[in-house]
């Protein structure tokens, strides 16, 4: 269910269309955004239905809608896939290439060894007291905003936090979508 099979990374070089993403079956589809929510390609092919979409905003609410649509068991279950923020597989380079580049965004990837080591504490209070890991849009954070939301998300209720969390998903799944799709490709415009 929960794939890591290859996928088409396409990472904005050569953004799609919305009539080319309408026209998609679905192993395409999943193909092409199986990551937008990391390492959870059943997002996809879940979201494949509601085609025709509008744009690329309406593709991503769709993500956005299904996402909210879960209960707190399936929010958990997607925060756990993804990667701690500096963690292990970061330092050992094996992030998929979107996490890569949204670490590095942050400035997560020049952490001084002080910052890196009270990041490794936090998360792993943050684990420890969830069963998720902490999940923040790293593209629309710096590193001392992250460790700060950390630090103040720890003291939330597990409720609260899986949502908290869930929401951050969906900002990282729109700026994904928004890599891929062109942002002013419409349904009724031959753009
Ligand atoms: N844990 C966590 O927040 N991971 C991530 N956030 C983000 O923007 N990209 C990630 O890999």
């Amino acid at each position: 269910m929960f794939a890591m099979g290859t996928f088409n990374y396409r990472m904005g070089d050569n953004p799609l269309s919305i009539h080319v993403v309408n026209k998609m079956g679905y192993e395409e589809f999943i193909k092409s955004f199986g990551n937008v929510v990391e390492h959870c390609s059943l997002c996809a092919a879940a979201v494949w239905r509601e085609r025709p979409f509008r744009d690329a905003e309406n593709l991503a609410s769709c993500f956005g809608d299904f996402i909210d649509r879960l209960p707190i068991s399936g929010k958990e279950g997607i925060l756990r896939l993804h990667p701690d923020l500096a963690g292990r597989l970061a330092q050992a380079g094996q992030l998929t290439s979107e996490s890569t580049r949204e670490q590095a965004s942050a400035g997560l990837n020049t952490m001084t060894e002080e910052e890196r080591q009270r990041m490794t504490n936090l998360n792993k209070r943050y684990t420890q007291k969830f069963g998720f890991p902490f999940v923040i849009c790293a593209r629309e954070n710096k590193k001392d905003a992250i460790l700060r939301g950390l630090g103040e998300r720890l003291e939330n209720a597990p409720q609260t936090e899986a949502i908290t969390g869930a929401n951050e998903v969906k900002k990282i799944c729109r700026l994904r979508l928004l890599d891929l799709v062109k942002p002013d490709s419409q349904l009724n415009s031959p753009l």
